[in-house]
């Protein structure tokens, strides 16, 4: 193998892990493989196995079968090594109402025994500014916005520098504006080199965070790469109306596209074809159209359909996605 086929290196590697809770199968023989600087959109519909996963991984739960590295290092053999270096956000810290933003940060950082006392006013309000709340840092937390609380819990994961972020469903219940916030706090994390483990049941908001995606399925890793990767793993669909059948038959195949013939169409006289081929073609209409004209085919109607993210997964869940955010 060159250097350059080399896998990137993983911030998060699993090998056949499984997690059952009695007979049932939580985490299912999943072998997630996420990238060092990648914003990972850990993707599925409720009850999909994804906090299940995520629990494992931070060494919350344990695993019935297989093995997890986070960071380079076991977990849960080297979980004291790895632990400090990645920031989690599950199930939303528990926050003091009466206590202000600032004092809650200094209660829980006081808490934890790898944090340096010394620097812990400045690096409470850089991991304040951070998120932006520093306007609101002697604000209670009982007057906080639901989108605040949970800034307020991703500054308690960026109060030291981290190498990892772990966010389990960062905007679950927040309005528009606080998904916006936390979803451009993500970006800006990235930007800055963290990677981002996070999960959704949202389809947009992964394609609008997440350079790559896994996608989960009763337990199991359906599918994972980059977004584009998955965009180019769909059916590519082109419909085409003409008398010349034959040839047309042979030019697409030439593209690469496979063809029969289709009831369907504006053509009533069995003059539609319909060809697929992968969407990974990436062919443009008139390029489709300039082979056809070029090679004798008159062409009365054509029209070209790229399967969108959503019938991928779909098609790879047999569940739909909410894709709203
Ligand atoms: N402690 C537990 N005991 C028994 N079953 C559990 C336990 N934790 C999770 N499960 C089950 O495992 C499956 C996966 O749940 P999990 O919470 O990991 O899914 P999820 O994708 O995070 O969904 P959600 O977004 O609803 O949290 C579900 O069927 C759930 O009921």
């Amino acid at each position: 193998m060159t250097e350059a086929t080399l896998p990137a290196e993983l911030a998060i590697e699993t090998r056949n892990l499984s997690k059952r809770f009695g007979h049932r199968a939580a985490v299912d023989d999943v072998h997630l493989a996420v990238p060092r600087g990648s914003v990972f959109g850990f993707l599925g519909p409720n009850g999909s196995g994804k906090t299940t996963t995520i629990r494992l991984l931070l060494g919350l739960a344990g695993a019935t079968t297989g093995s997890i590295r986070v960071l380079g290092g076991d977990v849960p053999g080297q979980l004291s090594a790895v632990l400090p270096r990645v920031g989690a956000l599950v199930e939303g810290p528990a926050f003091y109402p009466f206590l202000s933003g600032a004092a809650n940060l200094r209660r829980l950082d006081s808490a934890d025994p790898h944090a340096p006392a010394k620097s812990r006013a400045a690096r409470i309000d850089e991991a304040l500014e951070r998120v932006g709340l520093t306007h609101a840092a002697d604000k209670k937390v009982r007057a906080y916005s639901l989108g605040m609380k949970q800034r307020l819990g991703i500054a308690h994961a960026l109060m030291r520098p981290r190498e990892l972020l772990v966010l389990d469903e960062p905007t679950n219940g927040l309005d528009p504006q606080g998904t916006r916030e936390v979803r451009s706090l993500v970006r800006s994390l990235a930007a800055g080199g963290t990677t981002v483990f996070v999960s959704s049941h949202l389809l947009a908001e992964v394609e609008q965070m997440c350079t790559h995606v896994g996608v989960m399925s009763t337990g199991r890793l359906v599918a994972q790469g980059t977004l584009r990767e998955l965009r180019a793993d769909g059916t590519a669909t082109i419909r085409l109306q003409t008398p010349d059948i034959e040839t047309a038959i042979r030019v697409l195949a030439g593209l690469g596209l496979q063809s029969e013939l289709s009831t369907t169409g504006p053509g009533s006289d069995g003059l539609n074809l319909v060809s697929t081929g992968p969407s990974s073609l990436q062919l443009a209409p008139e390029t489709v159209v300039a082979a056809l004209v070029a090679g004798g085919v008159r062409v009365r109607g054509f029209g070209v359909e790229n399967a969108s993210l959503e019938e991928r997964f779909v098609s790879l869940t047999g569940e739909g996605f909410d894709v709203a955010g």
